[in-house]
């Protein structure tokens, strides 16, 4: 299968301390690729070395198969970028904006207006052709920045952070929009956030201190990661002691009077030996669940990994 990117042991030095270190990766079909990182761990200057915005310090960048660094122009015409700061111009209508994107993309310019019409449509931003962009929200902005990276139709998306700062409601409609902008072609998206990449991707790699510290499908990392706490609601909780008494259990939290965060030993059986528990001695359980946050130890624990 050809891929869409291929990135070839890329580095990355700024002044003295290298910001990534012999990152390689390929992608060759659509759907989403989480890059998921803390803070500083190196995403933006991964996606921004893909994106032909930064030259790496080694290593090579190929979109479908052309290398970035030798024809900069025509692996370009394959990729749409969102970065983590939009390059929207404020005094800008969206069609002006819009269309200025096209020619900055080098469109016929017969092509354009077809392209623009297409680019709104999926966005849903064509009623708002004529407003100034700094009129819109923080959500619709985001998906003028969508639409900027869709019009000349590139086979890759890269998005970088791009639900950060949103507020709830705009982070669910930009997802939705992603994850329908991914069904014919291959999108990076980048995010700090565990819970969001395993919403939305198929393939997660994971990176941190400027190396990738996991790569494999959502569900490989679902399965390596499992999960050591469960989370129980009951209307009549027992004593700690009571947990504790129970074969596996590590640890019992308090998170309300009701609430408790009840740790195991990885022995996956423990949530029947819980609700056996609380059907005999009436704790009145009236939620169970496995507790997700614990990956985000996991994601602690991948990441020393790569530090040692
Ligand atoms: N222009 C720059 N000059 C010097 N160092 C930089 C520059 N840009 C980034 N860095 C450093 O490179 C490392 C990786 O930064 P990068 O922005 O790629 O991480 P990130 O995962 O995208 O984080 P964030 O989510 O905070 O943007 C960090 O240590 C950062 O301080």
């Amino acid at each position: 299968m050809n891929s869409i990117v291929k990135l070839e042991h890329l580095s990355h030095r700024y002044t003295s301390s290298w910001a990534i270190r012999d990152i390689s990766m390929e992608i060759s079909q659509t759907g989403i690729v989480g890059l998921l990182g803390s803070n500083g761990a190196g995403k933006s200057t991964t996606m921004n070395i893909l994106c032909g915005v930064l030259n790496q310090t080694e290593g090579n960048v190929f979109v479908n198969g052309i290398n970035m660094r030798e024809q900069p122009e025509l692996a370009k015409q394959e990729i749409g970028f969102l970065p983590q700061h939009p390059p929207l111009y404020m005094d800008l209508t969206v069609d002006e904006y819009l269309g200025y994107c096209a020619g900055l993309r080098m469109m016929p310019k017969a092509a354009i207006p077809a392209a623009m019409k297409e680019a709104k449509e999926r966005c849903g931003i064509a009623h708002y052709s004529k407003r100034l962009i700094r009129n819109l929200s923080g959500g619709y902005r985001q998906r003028v920045g969508i639409a900027q990276a869709i019009i000349h139709r590139p086979s890759l998306i890269v998005l970088d952070e791009p639900t950060n700062g949103l507020d709830p409601n705009q982070i669910i409609e930009v997802r939705a929009l992603i994850k329908e902008i991914a069904t014919d072609r291959a999108v990076i998206f980048s995010s700090h956030i565990l819970s969001e990449v395993q919403l939305l991707c198929k393939e997660i790699k994971m990176i941190d201190n400027g190396k990738i510290v996991f790569a494999d499908t959502m569900d490989a990392f679902n399965n390596y990661v499992e999960p050591h706490s469960v989370l129980m609601h009951m209307e009549n909780p027992p004593a700690a002691a009571a947990l504790l008494a129970i074969e596996g259990v590590t640890k019992a939290d308090f998170l309300t009077e009701r609430q408790v965060r009840v740790f195991f030993n990885g022995d996956q059986s423990i949530s029947e030996r819980l609700i056996t528990a609380s059907v005999q001695q009436g704790w009145r359980l009236r939620e169970i669940s496995i507790d997700k946050t614990a990956l985000d130890e996991v994601f602690k624990q991948l990441s020393n990994q790569s530090t040692q």
